[in-house]
């Protein structure tokens, strides 16, 4: 199948030659062809410029079956989404209640609601149940960009349950036309029979879980929530070296309620992405300098908790680079809209546009570990991007933070 989209009125986020990450001042640029054309192959992109180079090719090479006229309309990468939850058994408003009224997110938890709540729910549900209503939500993103998402166990937290939700993902992986990366967390929060003793929990995670979820090759990383009431640094160590030795690389969440260290284990341990960072020192930013991790910011939660916001100009600023995610899961960031997460970007956090494009584009590719592939329009990546309506700029994007503007999604190189 070829796709031809011609007369683009501006083609967003073009790399002629394709970078990893953008880091500090250059995640203020983002390059563009205006008047544009995209030549879109099976399931890759083959080549683009501007409508006046298209004149100049051979066109007898360009057996187009398809032409789209984008008159007016941008083409942007489709999102990725490096940080979601998106396999759940239930909405929990009776918490989202609980919280107008005062009670705090690590309150709810302590008295075994939050993820437990969802465990308890989970337990309860069939395989084809839960990939049932993750089909409901993959749907729903796809619609508004989202081209590759990152999904985590999280809510088993026993090894039946734990295996059962990468079951899902990897059914999900399977069904869907979405790029797919699946993390095992069953360190995500510790069952009430283990508060007293959580090592004994780690002790499951590490010999009962992480074998048989390696045997059955359902995870690509390993994720801890280390923080606060939650999991240590050192019982984090632990998982994230276990991890290591079936070839699993960590991303993890850290810092979301404190300075716990969560960014330095994660470091010290290669992880590719540490996540939430809501508490940040100058140890944690000087850690993140000497390092591959890519700091990734979730302004849903912050948004939807009331957390302080993580200070995204500070590590902008200090050269870093910085990718935004949605956390899509129902107890702290109920949305998977990556579009809402760039205006959330802009206004809370004085992230540019350009800022937030590659925040969510090649910079949380990379803290899936496919930057390679996805995350900017390039020659042989994936053909999954979007056309907006007639917009005009690409700063208009992230501004008009509850218009829906995007016309048509190709993924793979298919209309959806
Ligand atoms: N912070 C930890 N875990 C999720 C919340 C999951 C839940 O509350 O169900 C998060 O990333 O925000
Ligand atoms: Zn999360």
């Amino acid at each position: 199948m070829k796709i031809l989209l011609v007369n683009i009125k501006e083609l967003v986020q073009v790399e002629e030659e394709p970078k990893l990450w953008v880091a500090g001042k250059d995640m203020a640029k983002v390059h563009t062809i205006k008047d544009a054309f995209l030549l879109l192959r099976d399931e890759m992109i083959v080549d683009f410029g501007s409508m006046e180079e298209l004149n100049g090719r051979d066109l007898d090479n360009y057996d187009v079956l398809m032409e789209i006229d984008c008159t007016g309309r941008m083409v942007f990468p489709s999102f990725c989404d490096s940080h979601t939850h998106l396999v759940y058994p239930a909405s929990r408003e009776q918490e989202f209640v609980d919280k107008i009224k005062g009670l705090s997110y690590e309150e709810i938890a302590r008295r075994g609601g939050g993820i437990l709540n969802s465990a308890n729910r989970l337990h309860e549900m069939s395989e084809e149940e839960l990939c049932v209503s993750a089909l409901e939500r993959i749907s729903e993103i796809i619609y508004k960009g989202t081209g590759a998402v990152e999904i985590k166990s999280g809510y088993g937290l026993n090894p039946e349950d734990e295996i059962k939700m990468l079951r899902v993902i990897r059914r999900l992986k399977e069904s869907t036309p979405l790029a797919i990366k699946s993390t095992f967390l069953g360190a995500h929060s510790i069952p009430m029979e283990y508060r007293d003793n959580p090592s004994v929990y780690v002790d499951q995670i590490i010999n009962e879980m992480l074998p048989r979820i390696a045997d059955e090759e359902l995870a690509d990383y390993i994720d801890v929530f280390c923080d606060t009431g939650f999991f240590s640094v050192a019982d984090t160590e632990r998982i994230l070296e276990a991890g290591t030795k079936y070839g699993l690389r960590a991303k993890i969440h850290a810092n979301e309620l404190g300075l716990t260290g969560g960014v330095q284990v994660g470091v010290k341990n290669k992880a590719l992405s540490v996540d939430h960072l809501e508490y940040l020192g100058d140890d944690e930013i000087n850690v993140l300098k000497h390092s591959q991790t890519m700091p990734t910011i979730l302004p849903g939660a912050a948004f939807f908790l009331d957390l302080p916001l993580s200070p995204a100009r500070r590590l902008i600023d200090s050269g870093l680079p910085v990718a935004l995610a949605t956390d899509f899961n129902p107890g702290s960031s109920p949305s998977g809209d990556m579009k809402f997460m760039q205006s959330l970007g802009c206004i809370r956090y004085k992230m540019l546009p350009e800022e937030v494009i590659n925040a969510t584009t090649i910079n949380s590719a990379y803290a899936m570990g496919i930057s390679d592939g996805y995350g900017s329009i390039a020659r042989g990546k994936a053909a999954n991007v979007f056309i907006t309506r007639d917009i005009p700029s690409y700063q208009y994007f992230p501004y008009a933070y509850n218009s829906e503007l995007i016309e048509t999604v190709i993924l793979r190189g298919e209309i959806q």
